[in-house]
């Protein structure tokens, strides 16, 4: 990875705390009284099994999708905020980005300066050098030109991710960021976060299925089932081989280490 200083989060980052969040579809309940708080420049990790409401609720916290409670910033509510403050705030890696065709990757990340250039300017010089250090970070710049649509899954998924960090927010919500990525490139990706939140403390809420990669990169673990929450703690509190059979239904043993626990599936 590239040894230059990582795009800076101006502002530094934000609490964030959900309340009593509720949310469903339709007439079916997905999400009761779910309830977190991460602390600027916390790293809150949510886990859970298939189907147990992890998208629902990044997406509720951002605004994305109805829900009852509250979601405060540094304390403020963040109902009726104006869509474009909202976006200076939290930025949003989704796990299945729909993404624009004949748009080039450069373009694509620039998107993410949107909320803080002018309506319909042009990028200004600020925007062209946030974009061009987060692609040589996300290691795309070879990939600027090419249309993002033809990018490979994992080239996809590092520019989706770089369109959130050009939007310099104050917290990142990240919605399986690694899914597409061989473990190299993961690796590469969580470190650049984990830099990015100690140095400029950039919150991260990230849901993720490798609960070794949870374990070892947040320091708090929120795990739903059933769309409450389960367990909340620390990855060592939440981490265990019952609680893993409890919720996931499955073997697991868990290895401490001196980054967090490793979970290693037994047959
Ligand atoms: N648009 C939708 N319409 C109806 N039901 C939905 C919709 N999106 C999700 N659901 C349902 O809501 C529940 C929670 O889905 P969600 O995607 O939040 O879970 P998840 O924990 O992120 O799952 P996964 O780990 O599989 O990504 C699931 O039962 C899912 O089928």
């Amino acid at each position: 990875m590239s040894r230059r200083p990582p795009v800076p989060v101006p502002a530094g980052g934000a609490r964030v705390e959900v309340v009593g969040l509720s949310a469903g579809y339709g007439r079916r309940p997905v999400l009761s009284s779910v309830r977190f708080a991460v602390d600027a420049g916390g790293w809150l990790g949510i886990i859970g099994p298939n189907g147990s409401g992890k998208s629902t609720l990044l997406r509720s916290v951002l605004g994305l999708h109805p829900y009852e409670g509250e979601v405060r910033i540094d304390g403020a509510p963040t109902t009726g905020m104006p869509r474009r403050d909202r976006a200076r705030l939290l930025a949003y890696a989704p796990q299945l980005p729909v993404l624009p065709e004949a748009v080039s990757t450069r373009d694509y990340v620039t998107l993410g300066r949107t909320p803080h250039r002018p309506l319909l300017a042009a990028p200004r010089a600020v925007d062209r050098e946030v974009v061009a250090e987060v692609m040589t970070r996300l290691e795309l710049t070879a990939l600027a030109d090419r249309a993002v649509v033809t990018l490979s899954g994992g080239e996809q998924q590092r520019a989706v991710l770089a369109r959130a960090l050009a939007q310099q927010p104050r917290v990142l919500l990240l919605d399986e960021p690694t899914a597409a990525l061989d473990l190299g490139h993961a690796q590469q990706v969580l470190d650049l976060l984990d830099h990015l939140r100690r140095q400029d403390g950039l919150t991260v809420v990230s849901t993720l299925h490798d609960l070794t990669l949870a374990g070892q990169y947040a320091d708090r673990l929120t795990l739903l089932a059933d769309g409450r929450v389960a367990a909340e703690g620390t990855p060592e509190q939440v981490l265990t081989a019952e609680a893993l059979s409890a919720h996931y239904g499955a073997r697991a043993r868990i290895v401490p280490g001196a980054h967090g626990p490793a979970v290693l599936p037994v047959r």
